[in-house]
Protein backbone atom coordinates (compact mmCIF):
# COMPACT_ATOMS: atom_id res chain seq x y z
CA UNK A 1 0.00 0.00 0.00
CA UNK A 2 1.15 3.46 -0.81
CA UNK A 3 2.51 5.84 2.18
CA UNK A 4 0.11 8.31 2.32
CA UNK A 5 2.53 10.61 3.86
CA UNK A 6 4.59 10.37 0.53
CA UNK A 7 1.46 10.63 -1.48
CA UNK A 8 -0.04 13.44 -0.34
CA UNK A 9 3.17 15.19 -0.05
CA UNK A 10 2.61 18.90 -0.93
CA UNK A 11 3.65 19.76 -4.63
CA UNK A 12 3.55 23.24 -4.08
CA UNK A 13 4.15 25.78 -1.43
CA UNK A 14 0.14 26.60 -0.97
CA UNK A 15 -0.45 23.43 -0.57
CA UNK A 16 1.95 23.23 2.53
CA UNK A 17 -0.58 24.07 5.72
CA UNK A 18 0.41 26.17 8.94
CA UNK A 19 3.00 28.21 9.74
CA UNK A 20 1.85 30.79 6.55
CA UNK A 21 4.29 33.70 8.20
CA UNK A 22 7.24 30.96 7.59
CA UNK A 23 5.98 29.89 4.18
CA UNK A 24 5.48 33.34 2.96
CA UNK A 25 8.76 34.07 4.55
CA UNK A 26 10.40 30.91 2.48
CA UNK A 27 9.11 32.19 -0.46
CA UNK A 28 10.07 35.66 -0.36
CA UNK A 29 13.61 34.32 0.56
CA UNK A 30 13.97 32.81 -2.79
CA UNK A 31 12.19 35.12 -4.97
CA UNK A 32 15.22 38.18 -3.72
CA UNK A 33 17.96 35.68 -3.34
CA UNK A 34 19.65 37.19 -6.30
CA UNK A 35 20.26 40.71 -4.16
CA UNK A 36 20.97 38.90 -1.03
CA UNK A 37 22.59 35.36 -2.08
CA UNK A 38 22.61 34.11 1.66
CA UNK A 39 21.50 30.44 2.76
CA UNK A 40 18.47 29.70 5.16
CA UNK A 41 17.81 27.52 8.00
CA UNK A 42 14.33 26.54 8.16
CA UNK A 43 13.83 24.64 11.18
CA UNK A 44 11.24 22.57 13.94
CA UNK A 45 10.05 19.53 14.88
CA UNK A 46 9.89 16.15 13.16
CA UNK A 47 6.75 16.08 10.66
CA UNK A 48 5.75 19.43 10.24
CA UNK A 49 6.67 20.08 6.59
CA UNK A 50 9.97 21.76 6.32
CA UNK A 51 11.58 19.43 3.65
CA UNK A 52 8.18 19.50 1.77
CA UNK A 53 8.42 23.36 2.42
CA UNK A 54 12.06 23.22 0.47
CA UNK A 55 10.82 20.72 -2.15
CA UNK A 56 7.33 22.91 -2.81
CA UNK A 57 9.51 26.05 -3.12
CA UNK A 58 11.71 24.61 -5.39
CA UNK A 59 9.13 23.30 -7.75
CA UNK A 60 7.13 27.12 -7.43
CA UNK A 61 10.38 28.65 -8.53
CA UNK A 62 11.01 25.96 -11.46
CA UNK A 63 14.43 24.93 -9.74
CA UNK A 64 16.04 21.79 -9.75
CA UNK A 65 17.03 19.90 -6.20
CA UNK A 66 19.93 18.29 -5.31
CA UNK A 67 19.40 17.05 -1.44
CA UNK A 68 21.77 15.85 0.55
CA UNK A 69 22.14 14.83 3.86
CA UNK A 70 24.51 16.34 6.51
CA UNK A 71 25.10 13.72 8.55
CA UNK A 72 25.49 11.01 5.93
CA UNK A 73 28.23 12.43 4.45
CA UNK A 74 29.49 14.59 7.07
CA UNK A 75 33.16 14.71 6.19
CA UNK A 76 34.15 18.08 4.84
CA UNK A 77 35.39 16.38 1.53
CA UNK A 78 32.51 14.62 0.47
CA UNK A 79 29.94 17.45 1.44
CA UNK A 80 33.00 20.10 -0.66
CA UNK A 81 32.80 17.35 -3.54
CA UNK A 82 29.15 16.73 -3.90
CA UNK A 83 26.96 19.95 -2.81
CA UNK A 84 30.02 22.38 -3.96
CA UNK A 85 30.20 20.69 -7.09
CA UNK A 86 25.95 20.47 -7.15
CA UNK A 87 25.57 24.37 -5.74
CA UNK A 88 28.31 25.81 -8.07
CA UNK A 89 26.93 24.45 -11.50
CA UNK A 90 23.28 25.12 -12.72
CA UNK A 91 23.82 22.92 -15.81
CA UNK A 92 24.38 19.78 -13.58
CA UNK A 93 21.90 17.63 -15.34
CA UNK A 94 21.62 19.79 -18.43
CA UNK A 95 19.12 21.88 -17.80
CA UNK A 96 20.99 24.91 -19.51
CA UNK A 97 17.62 25.04 -21.29
CA UNK A 98 16.67 28.07 -19.71
CA UNK A 99 13.62 26.50 -17.72
CA UNK A 100 15.75 25.76 -14.84
CA UNK A 101 18.37 28.37 -13.93
CA UNK A 102 18.92 27.45 -10.07
CA UNK A 103 19.42 24.48 -8.04
CA UNK A 104 17.81 24.50 -4.61
CA UNK A 105 20.62 22.66 -2.22
CA UNK A 106 18.94 20.99 0.18
CA UNK A 107 20.59 20.32 3.38
CA UNK A 108 18.85 17.95 5.61
CA UNK A 109 19.58 17.60 9.37
CA UNK A 110 21.72 20.31 9.46
CA UNK A 111 21.75 20.33 13.50
CA UNK A 112 23.63 17.12 13.20
CA UNK A 113 26.79 17.92 12.00
CA UNK A 114 29.00 18.90 15.06
CA UNK A 115 31.38 16.76 17.36
CA UNK A 116 35.05 15.69 16.49
CA UNK A 117 34.43 13.65 13.76
CA UNK A 118 32.50 16.17 12.12
CA UNK A 119 34.20 19.15 12.81
CA UNK A 120 35.70 19.22 8.93
CA UNK A 121 32.14 18.64 7.81
CA UNK A 122 30.70 21.39 9.72
CA UNK A 123 33.10 23.91 8.43
CA UNK A 124 32.96 22.73 5.26
CA UNK A 125 28.93 23.23 5.11
CA UNK A 126 29.64 27.04 6.59
CA UNK A 127 32.13 27.53 3.92
CA UNK A 128 30.00 26.11 1.07
CA UNK A 129 27.35 28.12 2.61
CA UNK A 130 29.00 31.52 2.33
CA UNK A 131 30.68 30.82 -1.10
CA UNK A 132 28.02 29.25 -3.03
CA UNK A 133 26.79 30.24 -6.27
CA UNK A 134 23.27 28.50 -5.55
CA UNK A 135 20.38 28.93 -2.90
CA UNK A 136 20.94 26.31 0.28
CA UNK A 137 17.76 25.65 2.29
CA UNK A 138 19.05 23.82 5.49
CA UNK A 139 16.90 21.89 7.43
CA UNK A 140 17.12 21.27 11.09
CA UNK A 141 15.48 20.06 14.33
CA UNK A 142 16.97 22.38 16.92
CA UNK A 143 18.51 25.47 15.46
CA UNK A 144 20.94 25.90 18.46
CA UNK A 145 22.30 22.42 17.92
CA UNK A 146 24.27 23.86 15.15
CA UNK A 147 27.57 25.85 14.85
CA UNK A 148 27.69 29.49 15.37
CA UNK A 149 29.52 29.75 12.62
CA UNK A 150 27.29 28.27 10.71
CA UNK A 151 24.28 29.50 12.21
CA UNK A 152 25.48 33.21 11.75
CA UNK A 153 26.26 32.32 7.86
CA UNK A 154 22.25 31.94 7.34
CA UNK A 155 18.94 33.05 7.65
CA UNK A 156 16.58 31.90 9.74
CA UNK A 157 13.30 30.79 9.53
CA UNK A 158 11.24 28.86 12.63
CA UNK A 159 8.63 26.12 11.69
CA UNK A 160 6.18 26.03 14.30
CA UNK A 161 4.11 22.77 14.93
CA UNK A 162 0.76 22.60 13.30
CA UNK A 163 -2.13 23.31 14.97
CA UNK A 164 -4.73 21.07 15.06
CA UNK A 165 -7.10 22.93 13.33
CA UNK A 166 -4.68 23.01 10.32
CA UNK A 167 -4.00 19.48 10.45
CA UNK A 168 -7.89 18.89 10.24
CA UNK A 169 -7.96 19.99 6.62
CA UNK A 170 -5.22 17.75 5.06
CA UNK A 171 -6.74 14.74 6.85
CA UNK A 172 -10.26 15.87 5.08
CA UNK A 173 -8.43 16.43 1.88
CA UNK A 174 -6.76 13.10 1.95
CA UNK A 175 -10.43 10.99 3.00
CA UNK A 176 -11.77 13.20 0.43
CA UNK A 177 -9.12 11.60 -2.56
CA UNK A 178 -9.51 8.76 -0.92
CA UNK A 179 -12.96 8.20 -1.22
CA UNK A 180 -13.42 7.82 2.65
CA UNK A 181 -16.43 8.73 4.48
CA UNK A 182 -15.26 9.92 8.10
CA UNK A 183 -17.15 11.81 10.93
CA UNK A 184 -15.76 14.89 11.57
CA UNK A 185 -14.55 14.33 15.49
CA UNK A 186 -13.31 11.39 13.64
CA UNK A 187 -10.63 13.67 12.34
CA UNK A 188 -10.45 16.16 15.25
CA UNK A 189 -9.44 13.45 17.36
CA UNK A 190 -6.66 12.08 15.13
CA UNK A 191 -5.42 15.84 14.81
CA UNK A 192 -5.72 16.35 18.72
CA UNK A 193 -4.01 13.00 19.47
CA UNK A 194 -0.85 13.59 17.20
CA UNK A 195 -0.11 17.13 18.78
CA UNK A 196 1.18 19.27 16.36
CA UNK A 197 3.48 16.19 14.25
CA UNK A 198 1.17 16.19 10.60
CA UNK A 199 3.64 13.41 9.55
CA UNK A 200 2.31 10.74 12.08
CA UNK A 201 -1.54 12.39 11.95
CA UNK A 202 -1.25 10.93 8.25
CA UNK A 203 -0.36 8.07 9.17
CA UNK A 204 -2.37 7.37 11.91
CA UNK A 205 -5.03 8.44 9.33
CA UNK A 206 -4.04 5.64 7.11
CA UNK A 207 -4.01 2.82 9.73
CA UNK A 208 -7.09 3.48 11.45
CA UNK A 209 -9.30 3.44 6.97
CA UNK A 210 -7.17 0.33 6.75
CA UNK A 211 -10.16 -2.16 5.36
CA UNK A 212 -12.61 0.93 6.19
CA UNK A 213 -14.94 3.20 3.92
CA UNK A 214 -15.72 5.27 6.62
CA UNK A 215 -14.22 6.06 9.63
CA UNK A 216 -16.22 6.91 12.84
CA UNK A 217 -15.12 8.39 16.11
CA UNK A 218 -16.09 5.32 18.13
CA UNK A 219 -13.10 3.67 15.29
CA UNK A 220 -10.27 6.32 16.06
CA UNK A 221 -10.66 6.08 20.24
CA UNK A 222 -11.17 2.07 19.71
CA UNK A 223 -7.40 2.38 17.76
CA UNK A 224 -4.77 1.69 19.72
CA UNK A 225 -3.05 5.30 19.75
CA UNK A 226 -6.33 6.35 21.06
CA UNK A 227 -5.90 5.05 24.79
CA UNK A 228 -3.95 7.64 24.83
CA UNK A 229 -6.67 10.69 24.79
CA UNK A 230 -7.28 10.20 28.33
CA UNK A 231 -3.54 9.22 29.07
CA UNK A 232 -2.30 12.73 28.20
CA UNK A 233 -4.49 13.62 30.57
CA UNK A 234 -3.10 11.94 33.08
CA UNK A 235 0.18 12.62 32.25
CA UNK A 236 -0.36 16.19 32.30
CA UNK A 237 -1.85 15.81 35.67
CA UNK A 238 1.11 13.54 37.29
CA UNK A 239 4.00 15.11 34.77
CA UNK A 240 2.65 18.97 35.34
CA UNK A 241 -0.55 20.04 36.73
CA UNK A 242 -1.80 18.28 39.62
CA UNK A 243 -0.89 17.65 43.82
CA UNK A 244 0.34 14.36 44.26
CA UNK A 245 -3.82 13.37 45.68
CA UNK A 246 -5.16 14.38 42.95
CA UNK A 247 -2.71 13.04 40.59
CA UNK A 248 -3.26 9.84 42.25
CA UNK A 249 -7.08 10.06 41.55
CA UNK A 250 -6.76 10.94 37.77
CA UNK A 251 -4.50 7.87 37.97
CA UNK A 252 -8.13 5.43 39.10
CA UNK A 253 -10.56 7.48 36.35
CA UNK A 254 -7.53 5.93 33.52
CA UNK A 255 -8.60 2.91 32.12
CA UNK A 256 -5.09 1.34 31.93
CA UNK A 257 -3.12 -0.62 34.11
CA UNK A 258 -0.62 0.29 36.33
CA UNK A 259 2.25 -1.50 34.52
CA UNK A 260 1.02 0.65 30.94
CA UNK A 261 0.78 3.70 33.40
CA UNK A 262 4.37 3.05 34.82
CA UNK A 263 5.74 2.48 30.86
CA UNK A 264 3.68 5.63 30.30
CA UNK A 265 5.54 7.55 32.61
CA UNK A 266 8.73 6.53 32.46
CA UNK A 267 8.41 6.78 28.90
CA UNK A 268 7.46 10.62 29.13
CA UNK A 269 8.68 12.09 32.04
CA UNK A 270 12.22 12.96 30.69
CA UNK A 271 10.26 15.67 28.48
CA UNK A 272 9.21 17.66 31.56
CA UNK A 273 11.11 17.32 34.33
CA UNK A 274 14.38 18.56 34.79
CA UNK A 275 17.60 16.89 36.46
CA UNK A 276 16.75 16.85 39.66
CA UNK A 277 13.32 16.19 39.27
CA UNK A 278 13.93 13.05 37.60
CA UNK A 279 16.18 11.74 39.33
CA UNK A 280 13.81 11.69 42.06
CA UNK A 281 11.09 11.12 39.77
CA UNK A 282 13.28 7.25 38.78
CA UNK A 283 13.38 6.44 42.39
CA UNK A 284 9.25 6.24 42.24
CA UNK A 285 9.32 4.65 39.11
CA UNK A 286 11.97 2.26 40.45
CA UNK A 287 9.41 1.51 43.51
CA UNK A 288 6.68 0.95 41.28
CA UNK A 289 8.38 -1.68 38.92
CA UNK A 290 9.11 -3.54 42.45
CA UNK A 291 5.24 -3.65 42.91
CA UNK A 292 4.90 -4.82 39.57
CA UNK A 293 7.11 -7.45 40.21
CA UNK A 294 5.72 -8.28 43.08
CA UNK A 295 2.14 -8.78 41.24
CA UNK A 296 3.23 -11.37 38.38
CA UNK A 297 5.40 -13.34 41.26
CA UNK A 298 2.35 -13.49 43.50
CA UNK A 299 -0.88 -13.09 41.11
CA UNK A 300 -1.45 -10.87 44.35
CA UNK A 301 -3.18 -7.58 42.58
CA UNK A 302 -3.70 -6.24 45.85
CA UNK A 303 -0.47 -4.84 45.45
CA UNK A 304 -1.16 -2.65 41.75
CA UNK A 305 -2.63 0.00 45.00
CA UNK A 306 1.14 0.58 45.90
CA UNK A 307 2.61 0.73 42.17
CA UNK A 308 -0.05 3.24 41.69
CA UNK A 309 0.76 5.44 44.75
CA UNK A 310 4.12 5.59 43.32
CA UNK A 311 3.87 6.20 39.42
CA UNK A 312 1.18 9.00 40.21
CA UNK A 313 1.51 10.49 43.75
CA UNK A 314 5.34 9.68 43.71
CA UNK A 315 6.26 11.13 41.02
CA UNK A 316 3.69 14.20 41.17
CA UNK A 317 5.51 14.80 44.54
CA UNK A 318 8.89 14.76 42.56
CA UNK A 319 7.69 17.90 41.09
CA UNK A 320 9.54 21.42 41.92
CA UNK A 321 6.66 23.02 40.37
CA UNK A 322 3.83 22.93 38.59
CA UNK A 323 4.10 23.53 34.59
CA UNK A 324 1.72 24.88 32.24
CA UNK A 325 1.37 25.00 28.74
CA UNK A 326 1.63 22.05 26.35
CA UNK A 327 3.54 19.12 25.79
CA UNK A 328 4.56 17.35 22.52
CA UNK A 329 4.25 13.36 24.75
CA UNK A 330 4.40 11.28 21.07
CA UNK A 331 3.28 8.06 20.53
CA UNK A 332 2.22 5.25 22.95
CA UNK A 333 5.72 3.70 24.76
CA UNK A 334 7.35 0.31 24.01
CA UNK A 335 5.95 -1.15 21.45
CA UNK A 336 6.69 -4.57 21.09
CA UNK A 337 9.72 -3.87 19.21
CA UNK A 338 10.97 -1.75 22.33
CA UNK A 339 10.63 -4.49 24.47
CA UNK A 340 13.24 -6.29 23.32
CA UNK A 341 15.57 -3.45 22.73
CA UNK A 342 14.68 -3.05 26.29
CA UNK A 343 15.86 -6.38 27.18
CA UNK A 344 18.82 -6.15 25.32
CA UNK A 345 20.50 -2.64 26.02
CA UNK A 346 19.74 -4.09 30.28
CA UNK A 347 21.64 -7.19 29.25
CA UNK A 348 24.62 -5.48 28.10
CA UNK A 349 24.87 -2.72 30.92
CA UNK A 350 24.39 -5.83 33.19
CA UNK A 351 27.21 -7.59 31.43
CA UNK A 352 29.66 -4.84 30.59
CA UNK A 353 28.92 -3.31 34.15
CA UNK A 354 28.92 -6.15 36.35
CA UNK A 355 25.14 -5.84 37.39
CA UNK A 356 22.23 -8.06 37.90
CA UNK A 357 19.65 -7.58 35.40
CA UNK A 358 17.77 -6.34 38.36
CA UNK A 359 19.50 -3.32 39.16
CA UNK A 360 20.49 -2.63 35.51
CA UNK A 361 17.13 -2.16 34.76
CA UNK A 362 15.74 -0.49 37.98
CA UNK A 363 18.70 1.60 38.68
CA UNK A 364 21.25 2.12 35.87
CA UNK A 365 19.04 2.60 32.91
CA UNK A 366 17.16 5.52 34.42
CA UNK A 367 20.57 6.99 35.03
CA UNK A 368 22.06 6.58 31.69
CA UNK A 369 18.83 7.98 30.14
CA UNK A 370 18.48 10.99 32.16
CA UNK A 371 22.56 11.67 31.80
CA UNK A 372 22.20 11.16 28.01
CA UNK A 373 18.53 12.70 27.44
CA UNK A 374 18.02 13.33 23.51
CA UNK A 375 21.94 12.59 23.24
CA UNK A 376 23.27 15.32 25.33
CA UNK A 377 25.98 15.82 25.95
CA UNK A 378 27.01 14.57 23.02
CA UNK A 379 30.52 13.47 23.89
CA UNK A 380 28.86 11.24 27.05
CA UNK A 381 26.55 9.69 25.08
CA UNK A 382 29.32 8.42 22.27
CA UNK A 383 31.50 7.07 25.57
CA UNK A 384 28.67 5.39 27.23
CA UNK A 385 27.89 3.67 22.99
CA UNK A 386 31.08 2.90 22.97
CA UNK A 387 31.40 1.13 26.46
CA UNK A 388 28.28 -0.51 26.24
CA UNK A 389 28.87 -1.43 22.58
CA UNK A 390 25.30 -0.15 21.44
CA UNK A 391 23.35 0.12 18.47
CA UNK A 392 21.52 2.44 16.82
CA UNK A 393 18.47 1.32 18.50
CA UNK A 394 19.93 0.49 21.49
CA UNK A 395 21.00 4.81 21.56
CA UNK A 396 17.46 5.91 20.36
CA UNK A 397 15.92 3.26 23.31
CA UNK A 398 18.52 5.08 25.78
CA UNK A 399 18.14 8.40 25.11
CA UNK A 400 15.01 9.25 23.35
CA UNK A 401 15.99 10.29 20.82
CA UNK A 402 14.17 8.27 18.43
CA UNK A 403 13.23 10.10 15.48
CA UNK A 404 16.42 11.60 14.84
CA UNK A 405 18.22 8.60 13.42
CA UNK A 406 20.80 10.34 12.01
CA UNK A 407 21.94 11.88 14.68
CA UNK A 408 21.82 8.07 16.69
CA UNK A 409 23.92 7.06 13.64
CA UNK A 410 26.42 9.69 13.97
CA UNK A 411 26.90 8.53 17.74
CA UNK A 412 27.00 5.14 16.99
CA UNK A 413 29.76 5.83 14.40
CA UNK A 414 31.90 8.00 16.45
CA UNK A 415 31.50 5.28 19.45
CA UNK A 416 33.04 2.62 16.75
CA UNK A 417 35.89 5.11 15.81
CA UNK A 418 36.36 5.83 19.55
CA UNK A 419 36.52 1.84 20.09
CA UNK A 420 39.12 1.50 17.42
CA UNK A 421 41.06 4.28 18.82
CA UNK A 422 41.40 2.65 22.11
CA UNK A 423 41.97 -0.44 21.38
CA UNK A 424 44.84 0.48 18.73
CA UNK A 425 46.13 2.48 21.78
CA UNK A 426 46.27 -0.18 24.14
CA UNK A 427 46.07 -3.28 22.02
CA UNK A 428 42.89 -4.79 23.20
CA UNK A 429 43.17 -3.76 26.60
CA UNK A 430 40.72 -0.23 25.88
CA UNK A 431 38.13 -1.17 28.44
CA UNK A 432 40.49 -3.45 30.92
CA UNK A 433 39.97 -0.63 33.76
CA UNK A 434 36.53 -0.89 34.08
CA UNK A 435 36.20 -4.16 34.63
CA UNK A 436 38.01 -3.65 38.22
CA UNK A 437 35.77 -0.79 38.79
CA UNK A 438 34.10 -0.88 41.88
CA UNK A 439 30.33 -0.63 41.93
CA UNK A 440 29.05 0.99 44.89
CA UNK A 441 26.10 -1.22 45.90
CA UNK A 442 28.66 -3.83 45.17
CA UNK A 443 25.45 -5.98 43.34
CA UNK A 444 27.73 -7.92 41.42
CA UNK A 445 26.05 -9.79 38.47
CA UNK A 446 24.09 -12.87 39.28
CA UNK A 447 24.24 -13.34 35.63
CA UNK A 448 20.45 -12.98 34.54
CA UNK A 449 17.88 -12.91 37.21
CA UNK A 450 15.59 -10.62 36.51
CA UNK A 451 13.28 -11.15 39.28
CA UNK A 452 12.71 -8.29 41.27
CA UNK A 453 11.95 -10.57 44.43
CA UNK A 454 15.98 -10.90 44.16
CA UNK A 455 16.32 -7.52 45.99
CA UNK A 456 14.88 -6.70 49.56
CA UNK A 457 11.01 -6.83 50.00
CA UNK A 458 10.77 -4.24 52.21
CA UNK A 459 7.15 -2.30 51.95
CA UNK A 460 9.02 0.65 53.26
CA UNK A 461 10.97 0.73 50.11
CA UNK A 462 7.76 2.63 48.61
CA UNK A 463 8.74 5.66 50.47
CA UNK A 464 12.89 5.84 49.48
CA UNK A 465 14.59 8.23 52.21
CA UNK A 466 16.52 11.39 51.18
CA UNK A 467 19.58 9.37 52.08
CA UNK A 468 18.77 6.23 49.91
CA UNK A 469 17.64 9.03 47.18
CA UNK A 470 20.93 9.95 47.11
CA UNK A 471 23.10 6.58 47.13
CA UNK A 472 25.10 5.99 44.00
CA UNK A 473 24.15 3.23 42.74
CA UNK A 474 26.72 1.70 40.24
CA UNK A 475 27.51 4.87 38.82
CA UNK A 476 31.25 4.76 39.53
CA UNK A 477 32.08 3.69 36.20
CA UNK A 478 31.13 6.18 34.39
CA UNK A 479 33.49 8.63 34.67
CA UNK A 480 36.41 5.99 33.88
CA UNK A 481 34.93 5.14 30.09
CA UNK A 482 34.78 9.20 29.52
N1 LIG B 1 2.64 21.52 6.88
C1 LIG B 1 2.27 20.43 6.17
N2 LIG B 1 1.32 20.51 5.24
C2 LIG B 1 0.95 19.42 4.53
N3 LIG B 1 1.47 18.18 4.74
C3 LIG B 1 2.41 18.05 5.67
C4 LIG B 1 2.87 19.17 6.44
N4 LIG B 1 3.78 18.74 7.30
C5 LIG B 1 3.92 17.44 7.10
N5 LIG B 1 3.11 16.99 6.13
C6 LIG B 1 2.96 15.59 5.73
O1 LIG B 1 3.97 14.87 6.44
C7 LIG B 1 4.97 14.36 5.57
C8 LIG B 1 6.32 14.63 6.17
O2 LIG B 1 6.62 16.00 6.15
P1 LIG B 1 8.10 16.55 6.01
O3 LIG B 1 9.05 15.44 5.65
O4 LIG B 1 8.08 17.73 5.16
O5 LIG B 1 8.34 16.97 7.50
P2 LIG B 1 9.65 17.58 8.14
O6 LIG B 1 9.22 18.72 8.98
O7 LIG B 1 10.69 17.84 7.12
O8 LIG B 1 10.08 16.41 9.10
P3 LIG B 1 11.56 15.86 9.47
O9 LIG B 1 12.21 16.92 10.30
O10 LIG B 1 11.25 14.62 10.26
O11 LIG B 1 12.24 15.58 8.17
C9 LIG B 1 4.72 15.05 4.25
O12 LIG B 1 5.05 14.20 3.18
C10 LIG B 1 3.26 15.37 4.27
O13 LIG B 1 2.52 14.24 3.86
Amino acid sequence: MTDWTEKYRPSTLSEVRGNDKARDALAKWAKTWDDHREAVVVYGSPGIGKTSAAHALAADMGWETVELNASDQRTGDVIERFAGRAAKNATLSGSSTGTSTRQLVILDEADNIHGNYDRGGSSAVTKLVKSSSQPIVLIANDFYDMSRGLRNACREIEFRDVSSRSIVPVLRDICRKEGLEFESDALKQIADMNSGDLRSAVNDLQAIAEGRDRITKEDVVMGDRDRSVGLFEFLDAVLKEKSAQESLYTAYDVDETPDDLTKWIEDKVSLVYEPDELARAYEFLANADKWLGRVRATQNYSYWRYATDNLAAGVAASRDRTRGGWTRYGGAPYRSTRNKTRDTVVRKIAENGGFSMATARREVLPYLSALTHHCKPRELTVAMTAYYEFDESHVSFVTGSGETTNKVQSIVEDADELREELVEEHAGGAFAGMENVEMADGDVSDGASDDVLDRDTDADDATPTEDESETDDGQAGLSDFF
